[in-house]
């Protein structure tokens, strides 16, 4: 691997310190992180290298999932990080940055390859962008690339916008827009599910499956965000970038050639055929809520509204369930139904592929029998369960039976498998841009959300009140009902939950 000098704006923030040292740790333990390094970390405040070095460390020692802080492995790393103090506004601190960026490269003997990484408010990602360009940063004889966290954008028009100011410095393929959801080993093991097991692959259309629904439910609420969730809520969130994420994966067409531009070209093909709603049709496909008071692992909790930073008559949506129908030749007539809220019963991310069954009059006169699913739990177990039917030699009766087929050796071993973070920071490093978001997938997102965003705005959609810890309200599972089907795997609908591992 190159090289490179790796630019952290936002570095004594909330996410760096989680999720961005602990996972350049986890790299270099792992000896995927470049060697030489030069790490430079940048924020308002006035800090020693020394002193920005203690703090990696503590963050490291607080959130890495390694074991080994060898105090020489963890010296050596820590050697490679540089502060220097930046306000994104001030355009003679990008010129001490410069200065420092180049005299760590001649120090190390490296090619000019520069990575920024944008861990700070996205009201900062245009200004920092122009920055970059304006001060010479962006002029290098190697190569220069942009990660970019979330949000990218408020609605369709400022994620055109943003796009259109990153576009004066970077090129589209220079630029990494985190998902996390896309690193997540399940998400990315979709592609090998479908496309290595012709089993499924003969059944991933229209002529065996019936609904396919996606659900990320969280049981925690709005915690210390209020600021920012009240002017997102869980369509901004949550659906215009994870969920739809995750239907571009479900959904896509085996890609001519497994590389990067042709899986996100399939993905860009699945976007634009959902079918666009208009803002007056949206209450019809569209379920949105906010959550009440209720219990949640036997703990009390307050309503959103109650949450502190919260609007006390705010409108925003900490729930949406969405049916979508693909328009294309793989999918259309199945229901793709998404649904995702804070506060609700279970912290549970799970694709769920009910099958159709041609044979149904022939089995299932009393309608006893259940559907074949294919389950795939992505977070926080990580499983493929396989929902059957067999024959009770005890009654004669026709029962579910589900095979499991986990990934059972991958979660024995969690300390070796790489977080979210992980593989994706070192994509990025590696200049793999496959499970980063693509302008085109960003932008048809933002155009199918953007009705939903104004019809909730317009107040043309009821807002449900749901309990805490429920599965939401009642209105999501009457969307499914519309169509015969119902939400697999939420308590009320459990009627076996048998499971049969495979060993
Ligand atoms: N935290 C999380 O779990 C997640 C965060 N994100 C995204 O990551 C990004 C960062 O989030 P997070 O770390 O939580 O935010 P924090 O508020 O914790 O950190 C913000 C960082 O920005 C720096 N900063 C603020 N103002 C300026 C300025 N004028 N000039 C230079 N630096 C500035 C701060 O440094 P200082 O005050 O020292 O100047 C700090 O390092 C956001 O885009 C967020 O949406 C995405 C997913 C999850
Ligand atoms: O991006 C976000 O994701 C988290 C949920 O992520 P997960 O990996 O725990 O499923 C969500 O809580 C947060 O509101 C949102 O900004």
């Amino acid at each position: 691997m190159e090289s490179m000098t790796f630019v952290l704006f936002g570095a004594t923030g909330d996410l760096a310190k989680r999720k961005i040292y602990p996972a350049l740790y986890n790299l270099y333990i792992d000896q995927k992180l470049p060697q030489p390094i030069s790490i430079i970390g940048l924020g308002r405040g006035k800090l020693s290298h020394f002193d920005f070095q203690e703090k990696v460390k503590e963050s490291i020692l607080e959130f890495s999932r390694r074991l080994e802080h060898d105090a020489s492995q963890m010296g050596e790393f820590l050697n490679a990080f540089r502060f220097s103090t930046l306000d994104v506004n001030k355009t003679e601190d990008y010129q001490k940055l410069l200065k420092l960026v180049k005299e760590r490269e001649e120090e190390l003997q490296m090619k000019e390859h520069r990575m920024f990484y944008l861990s700070v408010a996205p009201e900062f990602f245009d200004i920092i962008a122009l920055n970059i360009k304006n001060s010479g940063l962006g002029e290098t004889n190697g190569w220069k690339r942009l990660i970019i966290e979330k949000p990218f954008g408020h609605d369709l028009q400022s994620a055109r916008e943003l796009n259109e100011k990153l576009s004066r410095a970077f090129d589209e393929d220079e630029i990494y827009r985190i998902d996390h959801y896309l690193g997540k080993p399940m998400v990315q093991n979709l592609e090998a599910l479908k496309f290595a097991n012709p089993i499924l692959q003969s059944i991933w259309n229209k002529d065996h499956i019936a609904n396919v629904q996606i659900t990320a439910s969280e049981t925690v609420g709005v915690e210390q965000r209020a600021g920012y969730y009240d002017h997102s809520g869980a369509i901004r969130d949550m659906v215009q970038n994870h969920m739809l994420q995750m239907l571009m994966m479900t959904a896509m067409n085996l890609p001519y050639k497994m590389n990067a531009a042709e899986i996100r070209n399939e993905k860009r093909k699945v976007m634009e055929a959902v079918r666009p709603f208009i803002k007056e049709k949206v209450k019809n496909h569209i379920v949105r809520g906010q959550y009440a008071s209720g219990e949640i692992n036997g703990q009390l909790v307050s309503g959103y509204k109650d949450e502190p930073g919260v609007n006390p008559s705010s409108q925003t949506d900490t729930f949406v369930a969405a049916r979508l129908w693909i328009d294309n030749p793989l999918w259309s007539g199945v229901p793709f139904y998404v649904r995702t809220g804070k506060r609700m019963k279970e912290k549970s991310t799970r694709i769920v592929i009910e099958l159709k069954n041609s044979l149904k009059l022939l089995y299932n006169q009393d309608q006893t029998v259940k559907p074949n699913l294919l389950i795939i739990d992505i977070n926080p177990d990580e499983n493929v369960t396989l929902q059957l039917n067999g024959k009770n030699p005890l009654n004669g009766k026709i029962e579910p039976v589900r095979i499991n087929f986990s990934c059972e050796d991958l979660n024995r071993n969690r300390l070796g498998v790489p977080e979210a973070y992980e593989r994706l920071i070192f994509d990025a490093l590696i200049g793999d841009s496959t499970f980063f978001a693509h302008w085109k997938e960003v932008e048809l997102s933002w155009e199918w959300v953007q009705p939903i965003l104004n019809a909730f705005e317009e107040n043309l959609s009821p807002l449900h009140e749901y309990q805490s810890g429920s599965y939401g309200p009642e209105a999501a599972d009457f969307l499914l009902a519309e169509n015969g089907f119902k939400w697999w795997l939420d308590e009320k609908n459990i009627e076996d939950k048998q499971i049969i591992p495979q060993k």
